[in-house]
């Protein structure tokens, strides 16, 4: 029986990374069709002949970023495109006739200067920025399935708050004393070619990078901002280290009192309970990015350290996974009120 199509997509930079991780969801997703393939260097090439993974499985060729041609076409637009090319393109007639997920940051920094600061670059579309929900599903579910735009969050935000989030909305911990340690593989910095990237430099090694200056310090901090309903500053410090794909977030931070294992596990519970992709692993169990390879799931888990009074959150999930398409696809199906978890249902890889 042929399977009932009800949503049709496009793709605006489908032959990156966290685009070609789109295309691999959205081919197993009961309910979309892909439309629209988007690129800038392969117009008019066969997408298979880019990824041969998708050999025999898709036919069609790529096509430019002409975002009002594709808004009369299809229901969902998916940008997956560099920092400030989705605001560049959007206008209200793209969002009166498609629902946009975007996967850069553009619309992720709801005060607009300071956006531009981070991101070295002016905003193109400010008016956009205030209607946009940030779409990080267990916090934002029911403003998600109103949204017409959607911010979908970084990678190491999507971890570093999902970590954090319970106990700082519980103040379980004092907000101004948050350090992050985080890790990611090499894919969370793209297709584009770059010496920093190339295999002798990544390879046997691991560095950091963006040390008091990351971009994804001033979107974790507002997301932890709205958690405890003050101003939050933290440290965060990402890492390159030599796999292709996961984020790995070791968060520290100091206890406001004295409390027990069970307390603190109550709070993850609390807000993770019922959520299909948070797993709160079993006591004394640390998260690795293995065990949530190729799924959309976060794993999160803590310690206490009763010498230092501080707790030690940890986080791992897929970058372009949870971390991007995953996400992308979980507000894509929250937007259309179908089940959350549709073409999510894959089963972390290991080894
Ligand atoms: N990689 C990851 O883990 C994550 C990525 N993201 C975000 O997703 C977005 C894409 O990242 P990623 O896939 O890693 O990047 P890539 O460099 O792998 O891919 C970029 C994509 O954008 C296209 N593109 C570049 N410039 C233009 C342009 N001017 N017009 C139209 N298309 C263009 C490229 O097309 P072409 O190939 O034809 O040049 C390519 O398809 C970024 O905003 C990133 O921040 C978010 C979370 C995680
Ligand atoms: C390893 C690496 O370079 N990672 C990227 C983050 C991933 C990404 O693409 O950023 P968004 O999550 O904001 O979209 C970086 O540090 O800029």
């Amino acid at each position: 029986m042929r399977r009932k199509i009800m949503i049709k997509a496009g793709i605006i930079g489908a032959t990156g990374y966290a685009g070609s991780e789109l295309v691999r969801l959205l081919l197993g997703h009961s309910q979309v069709e892909i439309k629209w393939l988007g690129s800038r260097s392969y117009v008019g090439q066969k997408y298979a002949g880019i990824y041969q993974n998708f050999f025999q499985l898709i036919d069609e060729k790529c096509l430019d970023d002409n975002m009002e041609e594709l808004a009369r076409q299809v229901d969902v637009i998916f940008t997956a495109t560099p920092q400030g090319l989705c605001a560049s393109l959007i206008n209200e007639g793209i969002l009166s006739q498609a629902k946009v997920v975007d996967l850069s940051a553009d619309f992720r920094i709801k005060d607009v200067k300071k956006y531009e600061q981070w991101y070295g670059m002016e905003h193109k579309s400010p008016q956009f920025v205030e209607e946009a929900v940030y779409g990080l599903c267990e916090i934002n579910r029911e403003e998600i399935k109103k949204a017409r735009l959607i911010a979908n969050p970084g990678c190491y935000p999507t971890c570093s708050t999902l970590s954090i989030y319970p106990l700082l909305k519980e103040g379980l911990i004092d907000p101004n004393t948050i350090i992050i340690d985080a890790k990611s593989g090499t894919s969370g910095a793209g297709r584009g070619a770059k010496v920093d990237n190339l295999y002798c430099e990544v390879n046997e090694n691991i560095k950091a990078y963006g040390v008091a200056s990351h971009r994804h310090t001033p979107e974790i901090e507002d997301q932890l901002g709205y958690a405890c309903g003050k101003e939050v500053l933290i440290n965060f410090t990402p890492h390159l280290v030599p796999m292709n794909r996961g984020i790995l977030v070791t968060a520290y931070a100091s206890l406001t009192k004295d409390v027990t294992y069970e307390e603190v596990r109550a709070a993850y519970d609390k807000y993770y309970e019922k959520e299909q992709f948070v797993r709160v692993m079993d006591k004394d169990i640390c998260p690795q990015t293995k065990w949530v390879e190729g799924s959309n799931y976060v794993d999160v888990n803590f310690k206490i350290d009763p010498r230092t009074k501080r707790v030690i959150m940890m986080g791992a999930l897929d970058n372009v996974v949870k971390g991007a398409a995953g996400q992308a696809v979980q507000n894509m199906n929250l937007m259309f009120g179908l089940n959350e978890a549709e073409g999510l249902y894959q089963i972390p890889m290991c080894p």
